[in-house]
């Protein structure tokens, strides 16, 4: 019975062809020919890359990885602080149909242990500042061959650097106009493996196949879910490229052109500064900076001019401190997505410009939605609260060498348990309540 289930809309744009390497080629192609085009720029240091730099380093890096040995067969780790490097190793392995495995770089070695011992990388692209523990860790691990400081030119201890990985497995006589991704079946070859508790404590290996990230990938294009697809439009992002919020956002963002402003660590005077000196339009934030920035004395300072959004994700957001930070940085309206790591990325989002205060928003494209008695299983109407699940093609495979954690959270017909109480109202706008 379809009675109260919700469909997201029909997408702006057709669902394109290819795997997500080949839509992330085609794309930095077109982008690095505008000359001069930047990417990203690190907000600490002010340093830019260029989209150009980034196609031709992705381009050699993925023939490198090829002549190491990898291919559809193989899992990389990456496990870095935000920086410039580090969508390198995740692009190229991407145009490989490598799967990409991100562990979050504040980790302990113990818990390093347990997510590598769920998808046993062959090598661990690392930052300068992961490094010791990364080391520690490969010692232990006899399916680890190599490390790569991602961060570093030539490298170190005996380990290759970036350029030195590169200068040392590219073909000699490589030549870029040559190079293509390689082609595979985009529903079935695992993108990522990123780590979730789910709705129990362990964490799990979440499998995100090309297909979910290309289903992303038109979300973030779509005018009424996304944003408009203005090549070199500021944005400025301070989440964590490792968690699911972070990776899918600003690869989504790589795929349009934008120039992404990026930081490590928060600091909230440097992060007005850049809002306000790069002309930023749009920026990405968590509540707990939301809050920060309701009770900041210091946004009167600055030119927010160019500011037109601000959306926020990762966790419920308050309906007051939506409206507070709304106001204080005159906008029209603040934005939510809520997602799980086992839906990619964001599954309901505010649709631009009808935002109802307090709203998480409505279901994306190409999805559907529906709201469960948890004493009964029936299907409930709107305004009544009860257990939200979702359906459609952003829906994980499954968890790493898990089948029965994967049935206990996706039945049969492909509807996903999301562990959240919500209700929506009668224009299908939905309001988290609860985690179960
Ligand atoms: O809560 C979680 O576990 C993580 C898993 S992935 C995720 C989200 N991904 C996204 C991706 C995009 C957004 N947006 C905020 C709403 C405005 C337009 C889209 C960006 C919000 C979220 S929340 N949240």
């Amino acid at each position: 019975d379809h009675e109260n289930i919700l469909f997201g809309p029909k997408p702006f744009y057709p669902i394109a062809d290819g795997t997500a390497g080949e839509q992330m080629y085609d794309a930095l192609k077109e982008y690095a020919k505008i000359a001069g085009c930047i990417a990203l720029t690190d907000g600490h240091t002010k340093e830019n890359v260029l989209y150009e730099d980034i196609f031709k380093v992705t381009c050699r890096l993925a023939n490198s990885l090829r002549n190491y040995g990898l291919n559809t067969n193989s899992t990389i780790a990456i496990c870095s602080e935000n920086n410039l490097q580090f969508f390198l190793p995740v692009i190229s392995a991407l145009y490989i149909g490598i799967t990409v495995t991100s562990v979050n770089d504040k980790y302990t070695e113990r818990e390093l242990l347990h997510n590598f011992d769920i998808t046993k990388p062959s090598v661990i692209f690392c930052s300068v500042q992961t490094f010791k523990r990364i080391l520690k860790v490969k010692t232990k691990l006899k399916y680890i061959k190599t490390i790569v400081i991602i961060n570093h030119n030539n490298g170190f201890q005996g380990y290759h650097g970036l350029n030195s990985f590169i200068s040392n497995y590219c073909d000699s006589d490589f030549d870029i106009k040559k190079f293509r991704p390689n082609s595979f079946d985009r529903s079935n070859q695992i993108a990522f493996v990123m780590y979730s508790s789910g709705t129990t404590g362990l964490a799990k290996g979440v499998m995100i196949s090309h297909k979910n990230l290309v289903l992303r990938f038109s979300i973030c294009k779509d005018p009424t879910f996304g944003n408009q697809i203005n090549p070199t439009t500021p944005i400025l992002t301070v989440i964590p490229f490792q968690h699911s919020f972070g990776m899918f956002t600003t690869l989504g963002y790589l795929t349009c052109g934008f120039r992404i402003i990026i930081m490590h660590t928060f600091e909230e005077k440097l992060f007005l500064q850049l809002l306000q000196d790069y002309k930023v339009e749009s920026t990405l934030l968590v509540p707990t900076l939301m809050s920060l920035f309701a009770k900041s004395s210091l946004i009167e300072n600055y030119d927010f001019s160019h500011l037109k959004e601000i959306a926020s994700g990762g966790a419920p957001l308050s309906k007051e401190i939506s409206e507070i930070v709304r106001k204080r940085f005159t906008l029209d309206f603040v934005r939510q997505g809520y997602g799980l790591t086992e839906t990619t990325s964001a599954i309901l989002i505010t649709p631009d410009t009808d935002v109802r205060a307090g709203s998480t928003g409505k279901v994306v494209p190409l999805h559907a939605a529906k709201v469960v008695d948890i004493s009964n299983g029936r299907i409930l109407g709107p305004n009544q609260p009860g257990e939200l699940y979702f359906k459609g093609d952003m829906i994980m495979k499954g968890y790493c060498n898990n089948v029965e954690a994967t049935s206990a959270i996706i039945d049969k017909d492909g509807w996903l348990r999301s562990g959240d109480i919500a209700y929506y109202d009668e224009d299908g706008d939905f309001y988290i309540i609860d985690r179960l």
